[in-house]
């Protein structure tokens, strides 16, 4: 009777999901010395992601496959910089392709870079079997970007600092939630940088908090806010046109996730997210209509 040549209990590939995350509060307290801002954000997952799957390589070198033009297939990926930072960290000699399914529209406001870098965390921690933890795989996240560290929770959190230091919070209220990336992109640094402190209207970081965790719905929309919106609109008014037409068509609430330009608008009635979604067709030409998730979810 032959050998089985197969491994047993090796894992020769993973999947994971990167889902894009949308921040139902972000306020900004001061800029730090670093140059960096010290921030206080309510973030949640929504089922839009991309998809990774990390392959091994018998060579010892790390290989990203993507087909959208947008995306870097080298060293600036930033699933590229998380693979390359988890093999110095723990001297691996290992090789890894990853490949990566884009359905999060780039530089959107909506972490999709950093949601891949934190796949590949997650993914490359069950691939080589190194138990490392949710929070030494966050600690990791951060060297790469502010982001990172709460799309390695993959859930729904209170982040402090530069957006490093995470509380979990429970999922919110489930909802139906409408996404719009009008065409052009939008450099975070920039609109950091034109953020004027002194006119700031601090939302209430707290009362999101707390109605999350009493799962209260209409309190959630009520204390959205997002201090860099001001910012984004000023530079480009189409922002602002596409919030006009969201509320026009009946959301709950609507606001824009981090730095822009994406809007999301939040309502209960899958009915009333079409409504929204055919409200804006034509005008912009990116749209989504997805569940809000919130907790983690994985592929495999
Ligand atoms: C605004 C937010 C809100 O979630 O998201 P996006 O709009 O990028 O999705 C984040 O704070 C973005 O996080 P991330 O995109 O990871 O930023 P990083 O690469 O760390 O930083 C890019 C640049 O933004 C500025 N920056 C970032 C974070 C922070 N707390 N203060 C800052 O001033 C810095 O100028 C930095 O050089
Ligand atoms: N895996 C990746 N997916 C998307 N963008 C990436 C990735 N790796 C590097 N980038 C670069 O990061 C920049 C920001 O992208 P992204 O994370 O989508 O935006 P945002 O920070 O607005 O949420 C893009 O200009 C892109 O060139």
């Amino acid at each position: 009777m032959g050998i089985s040549l197969k491994k047993v209990n090796v894992k020769m590939y993973v999947l994971e999901k990167a889902p894009a995350k949308i921040n139902l509060s972000l306020d900004v307290l001061f800029k730090r010395p670093d140059h960096y801002h010290e921030v206080e954000m309510v973030m949640t997952t929504v089922d839009l992601a991309d998809r990774i799957e990390l392959v091994e390589i018998k060579e010892d070198q790390i290989i990203i496959e993507s087909e959208n033009r947008f995306v870097p297939n080298d060293e600036r990926n930033l699933a590229y910089r998380a693979a390359s930072l988890i093999k110095h960290k723990l001297k691996i000699n290992q090789g890894v392709k990853i490949s990566i399914e884009k359905n999060i529209p780039v530089a959107a406001g909506l972490a999709g870079g950093s949601s891949d870098a934190a796949a590949t965390l997650r993914g490359l921690n069950r691939l080589w079997s190194l138990a490392l933890t949710t929070e030494e795989l966050a600690e990791l996240g951060a060297k790469i970007g502010s982001d990172v560290s709460f799309c390695v929770y993959n859930s729904t959190a209170l982040a402090k600092g530069r957006g490093e230091c995470i509380t979990e919070l429970p999922a919110p209220p489930s909802c139906w939630v409408v996404l719009a990336k009008p065409q052009m992109g939008v450099s975070t640094q920039h609109i950091y940088q034109k953020l004027m402190l002194e006119k700031i209207n601090h939302p209430n970081t707290t009362a999101m908090v707390e109605a999350i965790k009493q799962g209260d719905y209409k309190q959630m929309c009520q204390n959205i806010g997002n201090v860099l919106e001001s910012v984004t609109l000023g530079i480009h008014p189409e922002v602002n046109q596409i919030k006009r037409l969201m509320e026009q068509s009946g959301a709950d609430a609507v606001l824009m996730s981090g730095s822009g330009p994406t809007v999301f608008s939040m309502v209960k009635q899958e009915s009333k997210a079409y409504r929204i979604y055919n409200s804006l067709r034509g005008f912009c030409n990116e749209v989504y209509v997805v569940r809000m998730l919130g907790y983690h979810q994985a592929l495999d």
